[in-house]
């Protein structure tokens, strides 16, 4: 009813905030867009959920999301995926953004996610 859509729109919001946050530090350039697969031919053989901040954004424009936890488990696809990727010693780079992209993620959800809010966001996962 009306109130769920309030907390959903809150919740779209909040996932919006920390989607640009990360998405302005320049750091996380190399996570912006989807990895391009006809320049990393082989990305797809070892990655098999692909994810980005932009695809992000798009799913929250969608809907996708009820829960924070469920926005945590597509965000933390893009570390665990760079990771993954890059795990030859050539990866250092890349691996050390991914590093970096984990605990900012995370220290923004610390600092910013209330868990009240996402224990009324479950509740209307439940309900549903
Ligand atoms: C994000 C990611 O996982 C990524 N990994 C890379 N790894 C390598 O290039 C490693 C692969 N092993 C051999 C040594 N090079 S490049 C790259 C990337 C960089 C961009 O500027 C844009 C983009 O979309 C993806």
């Amino acid at each position: 009813e009306e109130q769920e859509e309030d907390t959903l729109r809150e919740l779209r919001l909040f996932l919006r905030q920390v989607t640009e946050r990360l998405t302005y530090d320049r750091r996380f350039k190399v996570f912006t867009k989807p990895v391009d697969t006809k320049k990393f031919q082989d990305y797809r053989k070892v990655v098999r959920w692909p994810m980005d901040l932009s695809t992000l954004l798009t799913n929250i424009d969608r809907n996708r999301y009820i829960t924070v936890s469920e926005f945590v488990e597509d965000a933390d696809l893009i570390w665990q995926n760079a990771l993954k990727y890059n795990y030859l010693k050539s990866g250092s780079n890349i691996r050390h953004r991914a590093s970096a992209f984990k605990d900012t993620l995370h220290a923004i959800l610390r600092e910013d996610l209330d868990e009240e809010f996402e224990r009324e966001c479950q509740d209307i996962k439940r309900r549903r």
